[in-house]
């Protein structure tokens, strides 16, 4: 974590509005003070403690910081944002911070969390370390991999997503084509849809593009000094002004 988080604030310096957005965001991570066999990290949101247990080899063992930043926006506008009894998906969760977030928050959402295969062992340990006796709705962890069996798995006729949430999941990757599928097919009229986005290489300014094609976007935070925007994305012409 030490990595991802630390090594953006060399690229370039924040003004002090953002830099004091990013620090008041940075400032809900802490690590274990004991050294142990066992690795993880520590969160503060919804008042509670999240222990994350990250693992190595894949993208989704590890919280990156837009997953963070969703995080704070969701604690800090839980009024203008009631997750309470919505239905929330979350995809790319990795090790699934934003959907024990959004399950812990106030009373919670009904919350399911996808990954890759590889990645639910982990994924489902961290959640249901976190959620359980402490939300209204225990969270599902489900496979998605983006763009297969979407309507065999998640039928358009049943599943109606009040909320669709994902960070970090625009990067050097091919999947980005089955990426935008997958949005699509999962965001109804209604859906609002939460996207924390790392900016690296222009592939990710070109994905936005695309994304645009098919929806309205709207900028909630922009940290240029840790290269991460945060979007609302409803379908065009559905975001009220
Ligand atoms: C950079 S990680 C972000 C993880 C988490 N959202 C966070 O911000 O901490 C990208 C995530 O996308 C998932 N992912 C990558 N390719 C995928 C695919 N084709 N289908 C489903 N998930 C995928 C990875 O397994 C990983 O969990």
């Amino acid at each position: 974590l030490f990595i991802p988080i630390i090594f953006p604030f060399f690229f370039s310096y924040p003004d002090a509005k953002e830099g004091a957005l990013v620090s008041e965001i940075m400032k809900k991570c802490f690590s274990p003070t004991l050294i142990t066999n066992v690795t993880w990290e520590g969160f503060y949101f919804a008042g509670s403690e999240i222990r994350i247990t990250e693992a190595t080899g894949s993208f989704g063992a590890v919280v990156w910081p837009s997953a963070i930043v969703l995080c704070h926006f969701l604690e800090t506008n839980r009024e203008e944002y009631n997750l309470s009894d919505k239905n929330v998906i979350e995809i790319g969760a990795g090790t699934g911070l934003i959907s024990i977030v959004a399950s812990i928050l106030v009373t919670g959402a009904h919350v399911i969390a996808t990954d890759l295969p590889d990645i639910l062992g982990n994924l489902s340990y961290n959640v249901l370390r976190n959620t359980k006796m402490r939300c209204k709705h225990q969270p599902q962890v489900k496979e998605l991999t983006w763009g297969v069996d979407l309507e065999k798995n998640f039928p358009q006729s049943d599943c109606e997503f009040h909320y669709i949430m994902a960070a970090d999941v625009v990067y050097s990757h091919p999947y980005l084509e089955e990426l935008l599928i997958t949005f699509d097919h999962l965001c109804k009229e209604d859906t609002v849809i939460f996207w924390a986005m790392r900016f690296r290489l222009d592939k990710e300014n070109r994905f936005v593009d695309r994304f645009q094609s098919l929806f309205d976007l709207e900028v909630i935070y922009n940290l240029p000094s840790i290269q991460i925007k945060l979007y609302k994305a409803m379908r065009k012409g559905r975001m009220k002004t």
